[in-house]
């Protein structure tokens, strides 16, 4: 297919067939060492890095994504490991990823259904950490309007099971059409729409209670700020 983005062969056993193009689910990407010590790394970060929103905070690393550009800045070692193995897969057509998104969601936090948006490379890469999550996918509100009223319960189409340890990689049609969101509850029972079940070992029926999970988002922001410019050197 022409719009599907090309990655390495080693990551072909990894997609998920049952979603629309394109998802790969990679489970114990990482060990319980590195996840600790990433967890470690994320809680020893000075409290200024955090910024507190509704239902979550989060970490920005690598600068502010702008339309003009993002003021790229240094992404810390501990990072930087995780952007060039995640790279080095592919995920961004040769690219190098320069952003990173630290999530922390306490138990029943969630995120609204939303779009990553144009500032990214259309590939998200996302590392959980300290526990599982449903990530729910949702159709766009079409502009047809003879469909009738579309509530969010009638827009959802699947969700995908992110085990702690766990790489996920969304792109084409995943990240360019659908919407992404987490639910604010404590606790997840699995259906047939869970429709990674068996490669994040799991059983449709099981509940599973959330804890905190801590989430890395991992992009390319393509558009950078060269320095020079800032400098205001011809
Ligand atoms: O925590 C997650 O896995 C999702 C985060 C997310 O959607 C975002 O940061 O844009
Ligand atoms: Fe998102």
């Amino acid at each position: 297919v022409a719009d599907v983005c090309e990655v390495h062969h080693e990551l072909r056993q990894f997609v998920v067939k049952e979603a629309p193009p394109t998802v790969f689910y990679i489970p114990d990407f990482i060990s319980e060492e590195e996840e600790a010590y990433l967890l470690q790394q994320v809680y020893q970060s000075p409290r200024t890095k955090w910024t507190q929103l509704s239902g979550r905070r989060l970490q920005n690393w690598g600068g502010l994504p702008h339309p003009k550009g993002m003021l790229a800045e240094k992404i810390p070692d501990w990072l930087e490991k995780y952007c060039e193995r995640i790279s080095s897969l592919g995920a961004f057509s040769g690219k190098t990823a320069n952003h990173v998104l630290v999530n922390e969601y306490k138990q029943g936090e969630g995120i609204m259904p939303h779009e990553d948006g144009p500032l990214y490379h259309p590939t998200v890469t996302t590392i959980s950490l300290g526990s599982h999550t449903l990530l729910d996918f949702y159709r766009p509100i079409s502009s047809q309007g003879a469909a009738g009223p579309q509530t969010e319960e009638s827009r959802y189409l699947l969700s995908l099971l992110l085990k702690p340890r766990s790489l996920l990689i969304l792109q084409d049609e995943m990240y360019q059409h659908l919407l992404h969101g987490i639910q604010p509850c404590s606790q997840d029972t699995l259906t047939d729409r869970v429709v990674n079940l068996s490669s994040a070992g799991a059983l449709p029926g099981e509940t599973l209670p959330r804890g905190t999970r801590v989430s890395l988002t991992i992009r390319h922001v393509p558009k950078v700020m060269k320095a020079k410019l800032i400098l205001g050197r011809k």
